[in-house]
């Protein structure tokens, strides 16, 4: 394709993106904490929309505010201004509409791994027999059909997220919230989860907001990257990922993400604390940069 066929066909698939319904609007969003020395503002006036089957990533500095912003979209954070809206209604707490993954695998161990996709179903009201066949199909999407009887224990941290995954599929919701659920996979895994999650995406009809610390994970998933500053926490940018999706997946040598990545580093450089921050004994924030691995 083209350099300039290439840039039509993403310009296309944004205007198709942003032509679907607005699944999370948030307006004005402000949260505050206190602590010893007073009230601090965490989240200084957040603006956000996200339309229906975007994948959204969410990066900025440790202590902005990413997951404060994903617990208060899941309604497990009282706010102190603005509004959070899913598909039109006003969140004023958790609802099925919304489903959390987590970094730390937060299965429970003493159900199997089709009782634990089952869970949500069977709290919903659904009956055994139909929860149990719901849950099967959740678990043949993410691949782990055949381990359905066995217990967390004996799966691996890749296999574990995927269950998660599967359990928070199960209650259909509108958003799948994913606060670094990768995060503590090595490369290799985290890369295959990649993957899996952007097939399991296309499949159904979810919006994604996912936090990450990495960069790289942000522009090989997403279609829009929300850019946080701290101190508070506000948006510096609501980035487009000018790439399409090719059935392989995306690849870092990609220019047009090569490009992303570089314009993202650059940008959370320049939102870096200063050192009267430093010296304050705010935490020293730095995101992982491509090519800059600790040996
Ligand atoms: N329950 C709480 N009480 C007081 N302060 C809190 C609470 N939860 C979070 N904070 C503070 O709010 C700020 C934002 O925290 P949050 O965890 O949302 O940031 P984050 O961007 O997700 O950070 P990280 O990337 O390190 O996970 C931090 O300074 C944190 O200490």
């Amino acid at each position: 394709m083209s350099d300039l066929a290439h840039d039509d066909a993403v310009a296309a698939r944004f205007a198709r993106l942003k032509a679907r319904e607005r699944i999370l609007e948030v307006s004005g969003l402000v949260k505050t904490f206190d602590g010893k020395d007073g009230e601090r503002t965490v989240l200084g006036g957040i603006d956000l929309v996200t339309h229906r089957r975007e994948f959204l990533c969410v990066v900025g500095p440790s202590g902005c505010g990413k997951s404060t912003l994903v617990r208060a979209i899941a309604g497990l954070e009282t706010i102190q201004g603005g509004e959070i809206k899913v598909a039109g209604r006003r969140v004023e707490g958790p609802g099925p509409d919304r489903a959390m993954v987590f970094q730390g695998y937060t299965l429970f161990p003493w159900l199997t791994v089709l009782r634990n996709v089952s869970f949500g179903l069977r709290m919903a009201g659904v009956g055994k027999v139909e929860a149990d066949r719901q849950a099967g199909q959740w678990l043949d999407l993410v691949g782990l059909e055949p381990y359905a009887g066995v217990y967390p224990a004996q799966l691996s941290g890749g296999m574990k997220q995927r269950v998660a995954i599967a359990r928070a599929l199960a209650i259909q919701p509108r958003i799948l919230l994913m606060d670094e659920p990768f995060s503590a996979l090595d490369a290799k895994t985290r890369a295959r989860m990649q993957t899996y999650l952007i097939d399991i995406w296309r499949k159904i009809d979810v919006t994604v907001v996912f936090i990450t610390h990495d960069l790289d994970e942000a522009v090989l998933l997403a279609d829009r990257i929300l850019v946080l500053k701290a101190n508070p926490g506000e948006v510096v940018e609501l980035m487009e990922v000018p790439a399409l999706r090719p059935a392989g997946g995306r690849s870092l040598d990609d220019p047009a993400l090569k490009a992303t990545l570089t314009r993202l580093e650059q940008m959370i450089h320049r939102h870096e604390p200063s050192d009267d921050d430093r010296e304050a004994g705010a935490p020293v924030v730095r995101l992982a940069a491509a090519g800059d691995e600790v040996d």
